[in-house]
Parts: structure tokens; C-alpha cells; sequence
């Protein structure tokens, strides 16, 4: 298998040199490349990073950097079957479980995309869908600095798994848990990136509809992609009128 992870801070990521992982990678069962997504700016400053559409605190990951950086991690696999699956660690993805580290176990190649910050510009998100089969994802309901920590535990978990990897097969046993609703989806500059528009009530000042749009995508992500945590939330008794138009 191959695995090519891109970070603003890929040292978090020499963890992966050590113990059954760094020896399934010197026995060739693992190939693991490491990308700093700042070696794919342009400007002198190597910007990743601009303030969010909308309002709100932090900053929001600019997405030409990225549509950059995962570009050269799709042709490194240009010639092979399918798409590479592209794992996006986020708050809001789906649950990660080890059900899904036995799925991604059997793919040829796997890629991750680590965001900081507020999270990477949903636009790269969408974008990224003609390259790769992405999809977002989280440990579990708490919120990290950044998605590496979440790469080491999927590589780990998914890493285990290839045959000749843990010396004894059969002690490959695991579960997993969750409550509460999912992020929305963040932008920042530009407004137009490739044809792509920010969510046009972002643009208009109005904290209020804003504030409104921003809990109906929570909704919307929630019910699209952790159905099971609406149930949890409905048990506070939100008004409908709340939910889903
Ligand atoms: O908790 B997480 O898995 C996670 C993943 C990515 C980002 C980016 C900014 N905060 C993050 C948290």
C-alpha cells in the first residue's frame, strides 16, 4: 500500500517511523510519502492560510495550495486502477470505525489531507472529488489542533491490518463511540475559485441569516453524515422548525 500525507507540519508525522508501522515500511509493506503543503505556495510568505468569509474568529486554509499539493499526490498513481480514496480529517466527517479501517485496508493507495486553523476551504473539498474518492473524517466527537494526530491513529489502525504487519493475526480486535451536531462548511478568498462560489449570504454582512445559514449546514451535514447523532441531539427537544426545511 501507499499512503502520501500532506501538512503544513509534516514532522508531527515521524511518529510513523517507529515501531510495527517503521518496520512494515522497511519491509516494503508500507509506502509512505510525506508532503509540506507550503511547498506548494507561490508567494514569498508561502501563504496557506487567509481570514473566513462570514465572519468568525481564526483563520480559514486558502485552497490553491491544496488543489496544488493533491494534484502531484493523484499522478503519482496516474496509470493505476480507480481513484486513490482521499481521507480529509475533520470534526464533521464520519465516524471513522474499524469497520472503515478494514475498508481502506484494501485499498492500493491511500492519501490523507491534514487541515489547521478553522479547517481547509470546503471548495477544495468539492474540487478534490474529480481526482480522488474523498472523504472526510473523524476519530470522534472532540476537536483536535489539526488533522495529523488523526492521521497517525488511521495509519496505525489501517496499518495493522495489511497481512505480515502485527505478528499475531488473530489480535486484531477493536470498537468506537460519538454525540452532539457537525460543523458547517468554511471559505474564505477568494469569492470565484475555479467557477466555485462562496455560499452568497456569507458575503452579505446579515449576522443574523448567516447565523441561520450557518445551523441549517449543521443540520444538513449531520443528517447527510451522522443520522445517528440526530437522535442523540433530538433528545434535547429542538423546535422543528430548527431542522430541515
Ligand atoms: O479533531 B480533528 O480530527 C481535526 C481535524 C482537522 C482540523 C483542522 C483544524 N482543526 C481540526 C481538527
Amino acid at each position: 500500500m501507499r499512503i502520501d500525507v500532506v501538512s503544513i507540519f509534516p514532522e508531527y508525522l515521524a511518529p510513523l517511523e517507529l515501531s510495527l508501522i517503521g518496520k512494515a515500511r522497511q519491509d516494503g509493506i508500507l509506502d509512505l510519502h510525506v508532503h509540506d503543503l507550503r511547498s506548494f505556495t507561490t508567494d514569498r510568505h508561502r501563504t496557506v492560510d487567509d481570514t473566513p468569509y462570514g465572519g468568525g474568529a481564526g483563520m480559514v486554509m486558502k485552497p490553491e495550495p491544496w488543489s496544488q499539493a493533491l494534484t502531484a499526490v493523484a499522478e503519482a498513481r496516474r496509470g493505476h486502477q480507480g481513484k486513490p480514496v482521499l481521507i480529509v480529517p475533520s470534526p464533521a466527517g464520519e465516524r471513522f470505525t474499524q469497520a472503515l479501517a478494514h475498508e481502506l485496508a484494501g485499498e492500493e493507495h491511500l492519501a490523507f489531507a491534514c487541515g489547521r486553523y478553522e479547517g481547509i476551504d470546503e471548495r477544495v473539498i468539492e474540487w478534490a472529488g474529480e481526482h480522488f474518492d474523498v472523504r472526510p473524517v473523524s476519530l470522534g466527537d472532540y476537536v483536535l489542533n489539526g488533522g495529523e494526530v488523526a492521521v497517525l491513529a488511521m495509519v496505525e489502525a489501517v496499518g495493522r491490518l495489511l497481512p505480515g504487519v502485527v505478528g499475531n493475526p488473530e489480535s486484531l480486535v477493536e470498537e468506537s463511540h460519538s454525540d452532539g451536531l457537525l460543523e458547517y462548511p468554511v471559505y474564505t478568498k477568494p469569492a470565484v475559485w475555479r467557477d466555485r462560489e462562496v455560499p452568497a449570504i456569507l458575503l452579505s454582512g446579515n449576522h443574523g441569516k448567516i447565523a441561520q445559514w450557518r445551523r441549517h449546514e449543521q443540520f444538513r451535514r449531520t443528517s447527510e453524515r451522522r443520522p445517528d447523532l440526530l437522535e442523540v441531539f433530538d433528545a434535547g427537544k429542538l423546535p422543528k422548525a430548527d431542522r430541515l426545511a
